[in-house]
């Protein structure tokens, strides 16, 4: 059951109402006076709510809390200058109304991943609870929390590695890191702090409570009348204060995001001089998330503060009864005040509780936070399925009627109706127009994400059935125009390749990569640390680790995505060389924006709009005189040469006195 209090009509005639919904069924009842046009208005408020309802989140447990204070409320809102009416139940879907956006879904507090992080520390939280020694209470409860963080902290790291790639397509890593880091803290802090103060308030009141029950129990039972509606009370607001927790968590999480950004991508902010900008930037999300903080911080002032009204209330309550009380011989004055002193005891233990309701507030949220990701199940596991054994493995790769679109963008179709053969041991390149979606095609072979329609096969097996991380960590060696070194040694760089590889098959891989003579350069050698995402590196340097790393795992399938497109010529030439000796005996997929490059591929697959639109070698499509012609054309830096099919003495256009890729010329 779901109570809702909604304010429709227009602005002359306002409308405010109560709902009492049963959540799992179409109809409801409206508690409201009706004529046939506010009746209307009535109806689209219900419908468009009814059709949100199918996609909130499953109401958390303090839900029941919410249904008691909207009934105790309701009922108060209505009263004032309204008739109530019941005006029956209503079937939604008879109502056409466009179907509204849904609301963002908040996370829930999940209480069995809660469980689960807290029970293998009981021992240690029952031993803080008796604590007999301030000393040793607060010693086991920082251990315990900083235990649970730590689990939370790894556990969460885990589950967000884990997650699909089309799941980092939507979010910013800094928004990532701050779960990791900010919203763990404040959970770890509130956890501690209901401990310490939580518990002694509530044994305290509990204690009082029977101290006043055996007083006077009339009193106890007038003063335990009036709690629950302050309690209702209470959870309403709490609701909206744990509302804006988040939203307030939220907003520092994007702060944190646009910090991460600037700071991560430094050297692109130095050389725009976009340093003001930045700050300014970052400068608007700290105002709007201080603005936020500062609106949390007034409605747990405001609560705060109704709350010690309603507690005062309740002292002068309790002496005016008692005093009539005592008037009628009903309570002797010794009890009245020894009631008075315990009441006030339950007072203060209900104001601390009431401070500690911030707290907890947000630290119910940043809970739901935390814990909102270790849920998620991939679409693509990390592991399962089978794998090919090495001795029969051949790299025969196809794509057959493959459809594909972004999950982010589900109605931009990239690939359509796309076919591609891949033969064991051949290069095969994929050219064409800027946003064509070649890189995309090489996604779907890493299985970062799956084809929409259609099937990827390696050696005639559905990519889908074979196991994903011995996918990319023993058959696919993939070299991106940006490669990413991580801030270690370079021995380490190459050795993620492959992890447990020898301090030989490293020297090995860097010399076939063409990088063993620049890192001997090095003073450190391979210790040589290359800052983070390998910043001092040059950029050819980067690139032959970044190949070395590749190589190491001994790929079946090496993806060249723009390779050595970022580099000046001599780099070029030196990465080239390196990627025609790693290119033998593998089947290679080569994506590639300059022509040049390709020119000696067995096959070239020209792509427009997602689709293959031409498919041959460089001299048949040359002759052909089609989009690839244009292509070649459109390159006009290219020496005429390479325009002429028919010269046989042009270096640039015969593929047997090229440079590069010799081992791969193309049969006549
Ligand atoms: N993660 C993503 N989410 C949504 N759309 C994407 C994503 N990555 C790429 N796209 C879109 O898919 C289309 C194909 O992109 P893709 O990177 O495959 O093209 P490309 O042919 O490799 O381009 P280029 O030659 O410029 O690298 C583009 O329109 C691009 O905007």
């Amino acid at each position: 059951m779901l109570v809702h209090l909604f304010r429709v009509g227009t602005r002359g005639c306002p409308i405010r109402g109560a709902l009492l919904l049963p959540l799992r069924s179409r109809t409801f009842t409206a508690v409201r006076h009706l004529d046939g046009r506010t009746g209307s208005f009535i109806l689209r408020a219900l419908a468009r709510l009814r059709l949100c309802l199918p996609r909130r989140p499953p109401a958390p447990r303090h839900g029941s809390f919410l249904w008691v204070g909207g009934l105790l409320l309701g009922p108060m809102i209505l009263s004032k200058g309204c008739r109530l009416y019941l005006v029956g139940r209503c079937e939604v879907e008879e109502l056409s109304l466009v179907e509204p956006t849904p609301p963002p879904e908040e996370p829930c507090f999940n209480w069995a991943l809660f469980w689960h992080f807290l029970r293998p520390h009981l021992l240690a939280l029952c031993a803080a609870i008796v604590g007999l020694l301030t000393f040793g209470y607060l010693v086991l409860l920082s251990e315990l929390g900083e235990r649970m963080a730590r689990d939370i902290r790894k556990e969460l790291f885990g589950c967000l590695l884990r997650q699909d790639i089309a799941f980092f397509d939507n979010k910013k890593t800094g928004q990532l890191v701050a779960r990791l880091t900010s919203d763990v803290q404040e959970f770890k802090s509130s956890f501690k702090l209901v401990i310490s103060q939580g518990l002694r308030s509530c044994t305290q009141l509990a204690g009082c409570l029977v101290s006043l029950t055996l007083l006077s129990p009339r009193l106890t039972i007038i003063l335990l009348l009036v709690t629950p509606t302050l309690v209702g009370a209470g959870t309403l607001l709490g609701s909206v204060l744990r509302r804006l927790s988040r939203k307030s968590q939220e907003q520092i999480a994007k702060a944190t995001g646009v910090a991460d950004e600037a700071l991560g991508n430094v050297r692109t902010v130095r050389a725009f001089a976009m340093e003001p900008q930045e700050q300014e930037h970052y400068g608007a999300e700290l105002e709007e998330s201080c603005r936020l903080a500062e609106k949390l911080g007034r409605g747990i002032a405001i609560f705060q503060g109704l709350s010690s009204i309603a507690l005062n209330c309740m002292v002068l309550g309790t002496l005016f009864i008692g005093g009539t009380l005592v008037a009628g011989d009903k309570l002797s004055g010794g009890d009245l005040m020894s009631f008075l002193v315990a009441s006030q005891t339950v007072q203060r233990s209900m104001a601390n509780l009431s401070v500690l309701f911030g707290q907890v507030v947000r630290g119910f949220s940043s809970g739901a936070r935390v814990f909102e990701y270790m849920t998620l199940v991939p679409d693509i596991p990390l592991h399962g399925g089978c794998c090919i054994p090495q001795t029969e493995l051949r790299g025969a790769i196809t794509f057959e009627n493959v459809s594909f679109s972004y999950p982010r963008r589900p109605d931009f179709v990239v690939l359509k109706n796309f076919n591609l053969k891949l033969p064991p041991g051949q290069m095969v390149a994929l050219v064409g127009q800027s946003g064509g979606g070649k890189s995309t095609v090489a996604s779907l072979l890493e299985r970062f994400y799956d084809p929409t329609e259609g099937i990827v096969t390696l050696d005639e097996q559905d990519l889908r059935n074979l196991d994903p991380s011995w996918l990319r960590g023993q058959v696919i060696g993939f070299i991106s125009q940006e490669p990413i070194l991580f801030a270690t040694t370079i021995m380490e760089n190459i050795r993620l390749g492959k992890l447990d590889a020898t301090d030989e098959e490293v020297y090995k891989a860097a010399q076939e990569a063409n990088a063993h003579n620049f890192i001997c350069s090095f003073p450190d050698g391979y210790n040589t640390v290359v800052g983070e995402r390998g910043t001092t590196l040059s950029g050819g340097q980067k690139q032959r680790v970044a190949i070395a790393r590749a190589l190491i795992k001994q790929p079946k399938v090496l993806i060249l995505d723009e390779a050595t497109s970022a580099l000046d010529g001599e780099s070029e030439r030196v990465v080239q060389e390196a990627l025609d000796r790693a290119s033998t005996g593998r089947t290679v997929l080569v994506i590639a924006h300059r022509l040049s490059t390709v020119r000696t591929a067995h096959q070239i697959v020209v792509m427009a709009q997602g689709c293959v639109k031409e498919v041959g070698t460089h001299m048949e499509l040359m002759r052909k005189g089609g989009l690839y012609t244009e292509l070649v054309k459109s390159q006009a830096f290219l020496p005429p040469l390479l325009l002429n099919p028919d010269s046989s003495s042009s270096q640039w256009f015969d593929p047997r006195k090229t440079q590069g890729y010799n081992n791969r010329r193309p049969r006549p």
